[in-house]
């Protein structure tokens, strides 16, 4: 099952390598629970580690390796970020895909090095969705052949980048290029922040961190000035934009293209999500199945709570998201690196598909990942609300996911433009021209759904009705769209009195691309007992999913209210079904001991007796007499007593 999770045989055998040796080096472990230290002292151990897999990195993974850098980043410098984080997460994917080949010969090496860090600066105080409102300007200066970047006013600050407070020297920033007094919209600019041997700010340069967060704290997330600071007219990112010394521009093949460090993220975060919500799921599952509480049959002692049917629809169907998340995220980082490899070579035909695909995608996993990770916490009780259980820190660092790199609703709205243009071509009796992912909009749907009235259809029935709602749901936006659109209204004001209804569309898009992802994979599968297993998953995840969006195709007849009263038992079926494998479908990510940081959650199922351990080291119990009790509520006791 590892190797179905992770993508092959030799991939899980080198995650269990890559932790066995982890393991061995305790310089890599955190040296005391996370949730006791400060910030400082966490950024300060996070630092700390970072230096150590500098030098030791080549001894523990191949460097090259994104999935083992991935592993190795997640066991040792965890999942609240580190200072290096933005590093590799985007600036040097900023690098690889948006400057030139001579630029980066220039820094790309001197940041695979380590020699510099850098980060990616593009939200402001004020804007950070609407990128055409920016403020931040870079203003060429024909004479002396440079860029003048400047902040003018307090909403021009950068204000979030991670690690662009206190740790990167360099960034990417993006800024609006203005070239003889035209502005010719953002662009992404190589910038020098700090002095490379002081590490002080360089003069025309404001910077700081923004505070503490809601999670990831170890991430020192920014704010960042200039004043009309000067940069080299080279250090605009050149690959597919060009400004000649004269001033003349080069207009890249694609508006958008400057955009794809965000898609590259956004098409990676998948599968961070899906080890997130499995992370939880762990914890939470082998709690439950070490936690009694109650009887179902009197007569009998206490169960361990994962027998409760109601603690297994709590997580069960969140496991089945988790794989589905996986399977979903490795096809998505495929088809990324496919159309990366497409553009870098001048074809940019394949950028809107995929700007659509990961738009919905990174909106429903974060959205679905944070709520399955809220109920692995409660799905733990007390103990769930400690932070020994370190679900609510996972859950911090995932729901993140929901607003970085776009917030949710306007990456749907995104997905929805994509949808409504490919309705319009279904209206226009142009079906042929629609994209493989869209396809199932021109194509006729049975009149009812055939789900339970068909012996041994397999999923189809499923994919179909799925097909049915979301196709549905994007004519009847579209109708509604068009319609305002018709009576007078303009674009905008239409698109906007129509949002919610189109969001729903590209919920429903997206979903149905998950479970197709998941159908795709099972039937991939030789071994019959992964497949078991995971067919099974996959029964609950389509019954759970189509019981969860059964009001749309109840709507218009499709499903009957005896073919939901099937799936609903279906649903049951395979909450018992599963109950067995439970502990197993989470174990099989290999998360260690190391990785999970959760006393609740430990393989060996310890709790009690470590949780007691875990609190009488916390540093209130150093003392037995705290100095707010000697200072404060020891006086106002004994005044009260006068
Ligand atoms: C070793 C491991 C390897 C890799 C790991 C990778 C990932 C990490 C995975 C997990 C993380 C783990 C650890 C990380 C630790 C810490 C990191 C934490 C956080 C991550 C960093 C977060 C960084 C950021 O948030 S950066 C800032 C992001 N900002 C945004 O996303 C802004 C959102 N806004 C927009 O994108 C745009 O403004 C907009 C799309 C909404 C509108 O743009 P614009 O105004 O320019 O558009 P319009 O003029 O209206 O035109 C719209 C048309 O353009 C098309 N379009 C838009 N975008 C694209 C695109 N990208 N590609 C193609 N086409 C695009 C759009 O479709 C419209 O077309 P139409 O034809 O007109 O409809
Ligand atoms: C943990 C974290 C890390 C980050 N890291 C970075 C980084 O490294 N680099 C960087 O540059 N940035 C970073 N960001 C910033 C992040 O990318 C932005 O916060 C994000 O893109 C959302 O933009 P915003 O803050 O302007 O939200 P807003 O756009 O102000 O959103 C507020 C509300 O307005 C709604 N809204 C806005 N526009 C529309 C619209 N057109 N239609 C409908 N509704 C709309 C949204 O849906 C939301 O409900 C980070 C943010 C976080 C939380």
């Amino acid at each position: 099952m590892a190797a179905q999770i992770w993508g092959s045989e030799k991939r899980a055998r080198r995650r269990r390598e890559i932790s066995a040796k982890i393991a061995q080096m305790p310089e890599l472990h955190d040296s005391k629970p996370l949730p006791f230290m400060t910030r400082e002292e966490k950024i300060m151990e996070s630092a700390r580690k970072l230096t150590i897999l500098t030098e030791k990195m080549g001894q523990i993974i191949d460097p090259t390796d994104p999935a083992e850098l991935y592993h190795l980043n997640n066991e040792v410098l965890g999942l609240e970020g580190n200072p290096m984080a933005l590093h590799g997460v985007m600036f040097i994917p900023a690098l690889s895909a948006q400057a030139s080949d001579e630029q980066q010969a220039k820094w790309l090496p001197r940041a695979l090095r380590r020699e510099i860090i850098g980060t990616y600066a593009q939200t402001e105080l004020g804007h950070g969705t609407n990128l055409q409102n920016l403020e931040t300007t870079a203003t060429y200066d024909l004479a002396t052949q440079e860029f003048v970047l400047h902040t003018p006013q307090i909403t021009a600050l950068k204000w979030w980048p991670g690690n662009l407070g206190k740790s990167s020297n360099y960034a990417v920033v993006v800024a609006h290029m203005i070239i003889k007094a035209k502005n010719y919209g953002p662009h992404p600019f190589m910038v020098q922040l700090r002095d490379e041997k002081t590490h002080e700010p360089l003069p025309g340069i404001t910077i700081g961190d923004i505070g503490p967060k809601m999670a990831y704290n170890i991430v020192d997330n920014g704010f960042l000035g200039f004043n009309k600071y000067r940069i080299p007219r080279t250090n605009l990112l050149m690959r597919h934009t060009k400004v000649e010394a004269d001033g003349t521009y080069i207009k890249p093949p694609h508006a958008k293209i400057n955009y794809s460090a965000m898609v590259h993220v956004r098409a990676y975060m998948l599968t961070g999500q899906a080890i997130m919500l499995a992370s939880a799921l762990n914890i939470a599952t082998r709690y439950s199945s070490v936690r009694r509480q109650g009887q179902i049959d009197k007569s009998q002692p206490e169960v361990k709570v994962l027998e409760y049917q109601t603690q297994q629809h709590r997580l069960f169907p969140s496991i089945a998201r988790a794989y589905a998340f996986q399977f979903a995220g490795a096809e998505t980082v495929k088809l990324y690196e496919h159309v990366l490899k497409e553009m870098k070579s001048g074809n940019v035909s394949l950028m809107a598909d995929l700007h659509a695909l990961t738009s919905g995608l990174k909106s429903v996993v974060t959205y679905q990942t944070g709520e399955g990770i809220e109920q692995a916490r409660m799905a733990c009780g007390g103990h769930g609300y400690s932070m020994a259980s370190y679900i609510s820190e996972i859950y911090g660092v995932a729901i993140g996911g929901c607003t970085y790199e776009g917030e949710n609703m306007v990456m749907l709205l995104q997905l929805a433009r994509y949808l409504v243009k490919s309705a319009a071509l279904v209206k226009s009796g142009q079906s042929s021209k629609l994209g493989p992912l869209v396809a199932y909009l021109g194509v006729k749907s049975e009149p009812t759904s055939l789900i339970d009235r068909i012996p041994n259809s397999g999923f189809t029935e499923y994919v179909k009705t799925f097909q049915h709602v979301s196709k549905r749901q994007t004519l009847k936006a579209a109708d509604m769209f068009f319609g305002l659109m018709e009576k007078g209204e303009k674009r905008e004001i239409a698109w906007n009195k129509c949002s919610v209804e189109l969001n729903r569309a590209s919920r429903l898009h997206t979903r149905l691309f998950i479970v197709e992802a998941f159908v795709r994979r099972v039937n991939e599968i030789a071994d019959i007992r992964i497949k078991e297993a995971l067919t099974d998953l996959l029964h609950l995840h389509v019954n759970y999913e189509l019981l969860d969006i059964a009001s749309y195709a109840l709507e218009d007849g499709f499903l009957s209210a005896s073919q939901l009263d099937y799936i609903r038992d279906q649903v049951y079926l395979y909450l018992g079904k599963i109950r067995p494998n439970a502990v197993s479908l989470l174990d099989s990510w290999e998360f260690s001991d190391i990785e999970l940081r959760s006393v609740l959650g430990r393989r060996d199922g310890n709790v009690y007796e470590n949780l007691f351990k875990w609190a009488k080291s916390s540093p209130l119990n150093k003392t037995d007499v705290l100095s707010s009790v000697t200072q404060y509520l020891k006086p106002m006791m004994e005044k009260a007593r006068l």
